[in-house]
């Protein structure tokens, strides 16, 4: 399996500048790839990528998707004087030439190409291209928003071409409307374009009808492009995230996509004076993690937009990082999505429900009155307050935000614990795990006794589960003083060692941990003071257990043919968990477990955008194969296989409808539409 992250970065693009004075184009600087680098190399993040030098593309390459008069027009730039430079840059909307503009932005290309043959080639596993200009406004046969060439459309058609790829998917996180990627993908079902973006009911620009969330494509591209406008500024982290659990990712796993290419601009970033949104740096690591579970991991970043120097920086070094498998920081923030939000993620679930199978059975019938009612709500407050007090209003509190991502991210790079995954195996045999994993030594028996006999004597009453909870113990310890990120142990009885495991780690100070259990379970630990959430996944109804905000049973029995546990880890799952923000993440598999292999790697590999990634996994002596895969997940030795993918049944949906009903104003990340009655 391919590994390495690749970093495309030449100082050649940063000669492309401003000649003139343009209060609109002028934020597009140079020092946006140079400061971004620096960064890159302070926190030691270059050395630790494979150099991939960029190129210049050819002309077939750019014709790909332009036209060769738009070719034309920009070859020719390059021996102009200023004058005509400013000419000919007055035919586009916010765009500015320099005699090396063309030069740029061939490189630009260039290296997105060479980042796609890096990846598709197993050289690398993912990648980023550092480059400007930008990409994704530029159109066929014009320059628009920064952009001359399209990098990402030029990258997906080259790879269809040159891979015979059929399944492309482009994430546009940037904070404008990717409208030129759109226009040229809206008829071809062999990409799948998602953008979210500023659009303040068409006030933001581009200012296009064809920005809102009914845009879905046409002809045989209907439901292959997905737009999801927000209608406020002060997006947060919640607001992403939502987006992410309740449209794109469901979307992204049932299209399967052999590859991911992400126009990744950083101005959706808290401090960006284009966004004027709030979410922070680390939000950047999640949005990473998810789209690295996609496509055996074949993921290419390209820098688009980001104009808040230290934001962008910081934001590209939370990319790179989770590019190179460092555990995903914890997420700041109320984790609920504003209403705006809220309300933009159930118009475009509605908009997409002929098109998709996972919302075959989604209720759509309060669509008739929800349009009119947001123009309803634009017309009740004409000048929208932002939902969430922005922070950040205006560029004199620049220094705000510099102060802020100076403490904010201080204590979030924590260094990268050594190992990843640590391991014992009570029967002292090495063969069991197929990755490199560390060791961890045995406790002594009499110590465990010891330790056993005095606060956890109430739940051990056998002698057999001694060995597996030395080794649990000693895992604990090591995922505590962050010597591990995550560890793997067998045991006997399940039930019994997660118990002991959930209360050895609230005594030793997480405050709160989350339980995934999968399988039968004899022992419910106690979760009334909140400092345990479980989530129990069982075949058959728990009798007796009251349901409560911190104990949820999940009944869910995996399709034998394949996977059809995504919507429940995507629309259920993960939001609880997002919201309870748990600093340690247990996930046991018992006897009778009623997931498949491909569930459970599903919920490794998702939950470990939680807690720093400190998983703890208690798997049951017997399946020796679930340890197998497992290990992969957490050691991220290989890009995960999620097996086929199921939808769901109507049962299944209605199922998960009823929990998301019962715990949305609990785990507020659960809410992907908005109630009767605003
Ligand atoms: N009243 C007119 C304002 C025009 N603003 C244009 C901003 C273009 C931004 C392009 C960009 O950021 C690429 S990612
Ligand atoms: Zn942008």
């Amino acid at each position: 399996m391919a590994s390495g992250t690749a970093l495309i970065y030449d100082e050649e693009m940063t000669t492309h500048k401003l000649l003139w004075s343009d209060p609109v184009c002028d934020i597009e600087v140079p020092e946006r790839l140079s400061s971004s680098y620096d960064q890159l190399k302070r926190y030691h993040l270059v050395e630790r990528c494979v150099h991939v030098p960029a190129r210049e593309a050819s002309q077939e390459e750019i014709l790909l998707v332009h036209s060769s008069e738009h070719l034309e027009v920009a070859k020719s730039t390059q021996t102009m004087n200023e004058e005509e430079l400013k000419k000919v840059s007055g035919n586009y909307d916010a765009f500015f030439f320099h005699p090396n503009t063309y030069c740029c932005a061939r490189l630009a290309v260039g290296a997105t190409l060479e980042l796609v043959d890096a990846v598709m080639s197993g050289k690398v596993r993912n990648g980023m291209a550092l480059v400007r200009p930008p990409g994704h406004h530029s159109q066929r046969n014009a320059a628009n928003g920064f952009c001359l060439f399209n990098n990402v459309a030029i990258a997906a058609e080259y790879a269809k071409l040159k891979y015979g790829l059929q399944r492309i998917l482009i994430v546009d996180w940037d904070v404008h409307h990717g409208q030129g990627t759109q226009y040229i993908f809206e008829e071809d079902p062999s990409v799948l374009y998602f953008s979210w973006h500023r659009y303040e009911h068409q006030e933001f620009w581009p200012s296009l009808k064809e920005s809102d969330y009914d845009a879905v494509g046409l002809g045989k591209g209907k439901g292959f492009n997905i737009n999801l406008p927000w209608n406020k500024v002060g997006m947060g982290n919640s607001d992403y995230l939502a987006a992410f659990f309740h449209v794109l990712l469901p979307m992204a796993f049932e299209f399967d996509p052999e590859l991911v290419i992400v126009s990744s601009g950083y101005d959706s970033g808290i401090g960006d004076p284009e966004g004027q949104m709030n979410a922070t740096p680390e939000v950047f690591a999640h949005l990473t993690h998810f789209v690295m579970q996609l496509a055996n991991g074949k993921l290419c970043v390209i820098l688009e937009g980001g104009y808040h120097l230290k934001s962008l920086s910081e934001s590209v070094c939370m990319t790179v990082r989770t590019l190179l498998g460092d555990p995903v920081p914890q997420i700041t923030g109320e984790m609920a999505p504003c209403l705006s939000a809220v309300e933009s993620i159930q118009n475009v679930r509605a908009a997409h429900k002929s098109y998709w199978k996972w919302l075959m059975y989604e209720d759509t019938s309060f669509l008739q009155n929800l349009s009119t009612k947001s123009l309803l709500l634009k017309k009740a407050n004409p000048n929208p307050s932002t939902e969430h007090e922005s922070k950040i209003t205006n560029n004199d509190e620049t220094v705000k935000v510099e102060r802020f991502l100076e403490l904010h991210m201080k204590n979030i790079l924590f260094p990268v614990p050594p190992i990843k995954t640590a391991t014992t195996d009570s029967r002292g045999s090495v063969h069991l795990l197929p990755v490199p994993v560390h060791f961890v030594k045995e406790i002594d028996k009499t110590e465990i006794k010891a330790l056993v006999s005095g606060f956890y004597a109430d739940i051990v009453k056998e002698d057999k589960n001694l060995l597996s909870l030395g080794s649990i113990l000693a895992i604990l310890d090591k995922i505590l003083k962050k010597e591990v990120c995550n560890g793997i142990a067998e045991s006997p009885t399940c039930s019994v060692s997660v118990a002991v495991a959930l209360r050895h780690s609230v005594r030793f100070g997480f405050q709160r941990v989350l339980c995934i259990f999968v399988g039968d379970m004899e022992i419910i630990p106690n979760t009334e003071d909140g400092k345990i959430l479980m989530i129990h996944i069982c075949e058959k109804e728990q009798s007796g257990k009251t349901r409560s905000k911190h104990y949820i049973s999940l009944n869910w029995k995996e399709d034998a043919e394949g996977n059809d546990f995504f919507p429940a880890v995507l629309g259920f799952i993960l939001p609880v968990a997002y919201s309870y923000q748990p600093n340690l993440t247990v996930i046991a598999v018992g006897p009778n477990r009623s997931l498949g292999i491909s569930g459970i790697s599903l919920l490794f590999s998702l939950l470990q955008g939680l807690a720093e990634s400190r998983i703890l996994a208690v798997i049951k002596d017997t399946e020796i194969n679930v340890m197998q895969s497992v290990a992969k997940a957490l050691v991220g030795a290989s890009a995960p296989q999620f097996g086929v993918y199921v939808p769901p049944t109507q049962e299944k949906v209605n199922k998960i409808k009823i929990l998301r009903d019962q715990f949305q104003q609990e785990w507020k990340m659960l809410q992907c539409s908005v109630k009767d009655g605003i």
